[in-house]
């Protein structure tokens, strides 16, 4: 288009003809007559920042440069010798970073491609990066796009990116000085700038939150671990710490999301995160959305600080096992100092109270690469070596049920170890150590150290274990009526956790409405009279332990035990218990 045809059509939409522009072209060139008082006929040269300026602002946006080289670095690669130059603005429109060829720097130099240019649309009229600054999204400004005639060869492609509290922080911009006529010749320039806006916005997200928790999202499971779409950062309480901008159109519009606990979005608490960590296959981590859609998560669990941890709190992976259960505390915090070294570790406790969950929570927390999980149960020798076969590196070995390996296995396992030192076992079992009867010299290739996780009748987080199942496996908030409750508190739970949560599916079935109430529980399967074989021994062994987990609450336990509360008075009595002070 020539120069007069360009002026000519400016003046057409400030008559409010449609010439068939963008909208946000034609509202630009608005702006720059009767905001700004620019005129399209006056040549103005590029507008550069002084040296000093330029100090300053690439100073301000240090931790941007930083977090976007590497990503401006990739995309330069992707578009060498197409003539494509790359510039990172800050939100002002000064160009902070640059990447072109050499060979042409004069000529983009004098363009404004440069590092130092300012494109603040005040300044350089409509052009790519102005447009982003003023509407906060990917645009192309394409040749007579522009306002400025000394602009009108180029195109220039932006996408804004934005920093965690949903800041405009930068624009990225990818220009080239000549360019074919059609507009829609800049469509793959527009996918890549997005994309690699997106990126750098996740980057920095996760370079700001070793102490937090990340989730990240995506709509399609086999991108989600290598390119995942958006994220957040979370508190230890599930509170939005920060987000990319893609992550901001999961929230309803309108109020900010900083603050607001991620359960009132996505089906899920910060308490199923560890669920979500990289040891379950992708298709498992399915989120449900508020909205009936679903997503799929890798939630990285938050950095455990440098220092050995003293204390009686784990951290990560291993802290979203228990809601505050003492026992489970000082077993977690064990867990987690072990959690690097290479000691071969044997967990037991009765079915289903969390060996394999605890096991794979060890293995996140730890140093190991690979994860194999075998259960020894008709484990045929061919197998073991088949599944050891080939490995990336140091790989953690679940042997599930220990007790269930065959005389062949076993031997053959414990040659195995000897030539491997890659691998670190971790092996589960519902036997002690003592009732295992494992070939002496396999059990201490095993048992380094044993870890035994109480049965759900000891713990004192039952009511943490019911909301966060509830929380997970219901979209609506599903409760409980308070004789339901006392109910479940009552009971033995021979299958522990495992039996809890399926009590809870088939109430949360069964009930009509958004409250379990007793009818809709299944009834025990158990009763102090018929217990499993590790209680059969005697069930009054464990009262202490009972007692505490009720917190001395006469009523509850007599319910556990199946017995009226004079039979537990009297067996207090026996056993010489008094309830704290
Ligand atoms: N600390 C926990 N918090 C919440 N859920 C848990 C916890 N531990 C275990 N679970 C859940 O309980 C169920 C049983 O866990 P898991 O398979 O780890 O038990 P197990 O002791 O290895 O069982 P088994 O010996 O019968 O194989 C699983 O659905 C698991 O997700």
């Amino acid at each position: 288009m020539t120069d007069a045809r360009h002026v000519e059509e400016i003046g057409q939409v400030l008559d409010g003809t449609q010439t068939g522009r963008d909208g946000f072209v034609s509202a630009s060139w608005r702006r720059c007559v009767e905001l700004y008082g620019m005129d399209p006929m006056r040549s103005d040269p590029a507008h550069i920042v002084t040296e000093a300026e330029l100090r300053d602002h690439r100073k301000q946006a240090e931790w941007m440069i930083a977090a976007a080289r590497s990503g401006l670095q990739s995309l330069f690669r992707q578009v060498a010798g197409q003539n494509y130059v790359l510039l990172l603005t800050d939100a002002q429109g000064v160009c902070v970073d640059f990447f072109g060829d050499d060979l042409f720097v004069e000529d983009l130099r004098s363009a404004g491609l440069y590092l130092g240019s300012n494109w603040s649309e005040d300044l350089a009229g409509t052009c790519g990066v102005g447009a982003c600054i003023y509407t906060q999204e990917p645009v192309t400004v394409h040749q007579d796009d522009h306002f400025g005639n000394s602009h009108t060869m180029l195109s220039c492609t932006a996408a804004p990116i934005f920093d965690s509290l949903g800041q405009l922080a930068a624009v990225l911009d990818i220009s080239l000085l000549r360019s074919p006529t059609p507009k829609s010749s800049q469509n793959l320039a527009m996918s890549l700038v997005t994309n690699a806006a997106r990126r750098v916005e996740m980057a920095n997200l996760m370079a700001e939150s070793p102490r937090d928790w990340v989730l990240r999202l995506s709509s399609s499971p086999e991108f989600l671990d290598v390119d995942p779409e958006a994220a957040v950062r979370l508190d230890g309480a599930g509170r939005i710490l920060g987000y990319t901008r893609t992550a901001r159109r999961l929230f309803p519009s309108g109020a900010s999301i900083i603050g607001r606990r991620i359960d009132e979005v996505l089906g899920l608490s910060v308490d199923d995160l560890p669920d979500l960590m990289r040891d379950r296959p992708t298709e498992e981590r399915v989120i449900e959305m508020r909205d009936g859609g679903a997503l799929f998560g890798h939630a990285i669990a938050p950095k455990a600080p440098r220092k050995p941890h003293v204390g009686l709190r784990a951290s990560g992976a291993l802290a979203g096992l228990t809601g505050g259960d003492p026992g489970m505390a000082r077993l977690l915090a064990q867990a987690e100092r072990l959690a690097p070294g290479t000691v071969p570790l044997l967990i037991t406790g009765e079915t289903g109270t969390g060996k394999a969950k605890l096991a794979r929570a060890i293995h996140m927390t730890g140093k190991a690469q690979g994860f194999i999980s075998l259960d020894c149960a008709g484990l045929d020798m061919q197998h073991l070596l088949d599944a050891c076969f080939d490995l990336p590196g140091p790989t953690t070995l679940l042997l599930r049920r220990i007790e269930d390996l065959s005389t062949d296995t076993a031997t053959a396992l414990s040659g195995l170890l000897d030539g491997r030192p890659d691998l670190r076992p971790l092996s589960t079992s519902c036997l002690s150590p003592a009732e295992l009867t494992l070939p002496q010299p396999l059990f201490h290739r095993l048992a380094g150290c044993t870890l035994s996780l109480p049965p759900l009748r000891m713990r004192r987080d039952l009511d943490w274990l019911i909301s966060r199942h509830l929380r997970r496996q219901t979209s609506e908030l599903i409760r409980l009526s308070p004789a339901a409750r006392v109910d479940l508190k009552g009971r033995l739970w021979q299958g522990n956790i495992r039996e809890l949560e399926h009590v809870l599916d088939v109430a949360a079935s069964l009930c009509i409405g958004p409250v379990i109430d007793l009818p809709d529980l299944p009834s025990s399967i158990a009763s102090a009279s018929e217990t499993s074989p590790s209680l059969a021994r005697d069930p009054w062994d464990a009262l202490e332990q009972v007692l505490e987990a009720c917190d001395w609450n006469m009523a509850q336990t007599a319910r556990r035990f199946g017995v009226n509360r004079s039979t537990i008075l009297r067996r207090m009595r026996k056993a010489g218990l008094q309830p704290p002070e």
